[in-house]
């Protein structure tokens, strides 16, 4: 461990991970540069988008006062990271604990919490904008410029939005490393966020959680305290960093890794983010991208799973099929 610790302190980085972290280009979206990247599944901060120019005098008051009386998922956490979890694959892994708690409420409710909870518990709403918003929140969502969003939809042959998560996080908050199956511009409103991106071919470095498992699509690495014994190769992760503010559009690709940080000391963060589907690709060319080895993946693993039907007899049989002839 210490040759490690040493072999981390050696490193040159620029952030508490000690992870190598190049900045993320931040652009115009008038600039060709922008529009390639993103052609390119490449992810970029993008600026002059106006996507929610209309939404910029967002704040928890406003909402508050605006949004209507439907109920919000809010999730509770006893630490500040909020790591997803799928509750239909909870069954499939009995020993299960959820790390944290989910509850619906009144957005004043939740407006509340946040005013009382000094510390203890953190907590987050993240909730699918609806139309049980209130006929203000109406106006500014069809304000949005849908026209940039949706012309961006047609150019990268994307299929349809799925949804517009509305994100209301206290600072602090962190949504641990995982990756989407959905393309999405991720549009900040109130307050900043550290994003922390890494490409789809550090799949090895950041050992996803099997497929089955309540935690699929997030990494088992915690980028805070790597457990090298169990994940040596998250030794090698390298990968990207950008700060979003009030009214910057960040483009994370699909498959690409993402950690999420609502600033410490930066009070709380209002965001929207734009999911749309995968596009059909045309024809497949080899040798496959990272991104269609990741979709493999995961298609094998259900395969195994379906064909065992016991999850328990996942990982003994990977094992049979691999140590000992492809390790
Ligand atoms: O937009 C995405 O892909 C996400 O992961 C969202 C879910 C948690 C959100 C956050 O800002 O912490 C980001
Ligand atoms: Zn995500």
């Amino acid at each position: 461990m210490a040759a490690a610790r040493e072999r981390n302190e050696s490193r040159q980085t620029s952030n508490s991970y000690n992870i190598p972290l190049t900045a993320i280009p931040r652009l115009s979206c008038t600039s060709p540069e922008a529009n390639q990247l993103i052609k390119n599944s490449k992810p970029v901060i993008l600026t002059d988008t106006n996507l929610v120019a209309s939404a910029l005098h967002w704040d928890l008051n406003y909402l508050a006062s605006n949004i209507g009386d439907g109920k919000f998922t809010v999730y509770k956490s006893s630490s500040h990271k909020f790591k997803y979890y799928s509750d239909k694959k909870c069954q499939t892994v009995r020993e299960f604990i959820p790390p944290m708690q989910q509850e619906e409420m009144s957005f004043q409710d939740f407006v509340n919490l946040l005013k009382q909870s000094k510390g203890e518990k953190k907590i987050y709403l993240q909730q699918a904008l609806n139309d049980s918003v209130g006929p203000n929140i109406v106006t500014d969502f069809i304000k949005f410029n849908w026209k940039w969003v949706t012309d961006q939809q047609k150019t990268n042959k994307w299929g349809p939005l799925t949804s517009n998560l509305l994100l209301v996080g206290m600072e602090g908050n962190i949504t641990p490393v995982h990756y989407d199956e959905q393309e999405n511009f991720f549009a900040q409103i109130y307050g900043e966020k550290r994003f922390l991106l890494f490409h789809p071919d550090q799949y090895e470095n950041l050992y996803p959680y099997p497929v089955y498992h309540p935690h699929d699509r997030q990494s088992q690495v915690e980028l805070d305290s790597p457990d090298f014994d169990r994940f040596p190769n998250a030794r090698n992760l390298q990968g990207y960093e950008g700060v979003v503010k009030p009214g910057d559009v960040l483009y994370i690709p699909m498959y690409w890794w993402h950690q999420v940080e609502s600033l410490q000391n930066g009070g709380e963060t209002i965001s929207v983010n734009f999911w749309y589907m995968a596009g059909t690709p045309e024809k497949v060319t080899h040798p496959l991208t990272a991104q269609q080895k990741v979709a493999m993946t995961r298609n094998i693993e259900k395969m195994i799973l379906q064909a065992l039907s016991d999850p328990e007899e996942v990982p003994p049989f990977m094992r049979m099929l691999v140590v000992g002839r492809y390790t």
